[in-house]
């Protein structure tokens, strides 16, 4: 039985002054859930919103990391920094990432070891355009990049990785794969972990769904055997929204 994992992805929204008096709100409307919640914002507001949060469950993600400890790498964050504001989970290869700033399969690889080797629970995102699926390359596409990401991470490694399956065109735009599709692809990520690690391995392993995540559909995704949590963009900008979605079950 695995436990769900709502992670909240704020993107390049909310200043660190309304990012801190939304946790605190978001912290008392939680009170009283048993479930793994996160929220990620942007590195600004990591300090502010850490601070806030301060004696809540909620974890503290970073939304990217550098890919070296230090040096000069001018505008970049290192795990260093992010291990000192208290951030425990960081989200890599986002699909915003890839396509916006060029991020690819081995540079994600690089920031997934040293996130690991840092102590960091790593969301690693994967997922195909709407190009790719029409096509018929969604299996190859989210392969290529789950075992690209996951390169040289051992078995004991593996057990700080969290993977979000984030089909690229259902981000942001209020379309969201059924939760069949969407099952079946997380079912294709389990199948891969399970051939390349193993089953026990593949069984534990938490998988997020992300794109156009509501209050309206995270129960019935949620409720599909192989969709362990979420990643939320834009409902998580919202107390109300995104308590909603952490409190789907209930
Ligand atoms: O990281 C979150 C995803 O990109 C999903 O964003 P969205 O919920 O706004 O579609």
């Amino acid at each position: 039985m695995r436990d769900y994992f709502i992670a909240g992805n704020w993107k390049m929204f909310k200043t660190p002054t309304e990012g801190a008096a939304f946790v605190k709100e978001l912290s008392e409307t939680l009170k009283g859930t048993s479930q793994k919640v996160m929220v990620a914002p942007s590195f600004a507001s990591l300090d502010a919103v850490g601070k806030a949060l301060h004696g809540s469950s909620v974890l503290l993600g970073a939304q990217n990391m550098a890919a070296a400890e230090e040096g000069a790498h001018t505008g970049e964050v290192s795990p260093i920094m992010l291990k000192d504001l208290g951030v425990s989970v960081v989200i890599l290869g986002h699909s915003e990432r890839r396509a916006i700033y060029g991020e690819t399969d081995e540079l994600i690889n690089t920031k997934v070891k040293l996130a690991l080797k840092h102590g960091f629970e790593v969301i690693l995102c994967v997922g195909e355009t709407l190009e790719e699926r029409e096509a018929g390359k969604v299996e190859e596409v989210v392969n290529q990049q789950l075992l690209s990401g996951l390169e040289g991470v051992t078995e004991e490694m593996l057990a700080k990785v969290v993977i979000a399956y984030e089909p690229v065109w259902a981000i942001g735009t209020g379309k969201t794969a059924t939760p069949q599709d969407a099952d079946s692809v997380h079912q294709v990520i389990r199948q891969t972990i399970g051939k390349t690690y193993s089953s026990a391995t593949a069984e534990k392993l938490i998988i997020q769904y992300g794109g156009s995540v509501k209050p309206g559909n995270a129960k019935e995704l949620m409720a599909m055997p192989n969709i362990d949590g979420a990643l939320v963009g834009g409902a998580s900008l919202k107390v109300e929204d995104f308590t909603a979605i952490v409190n789907f079950n209930r």
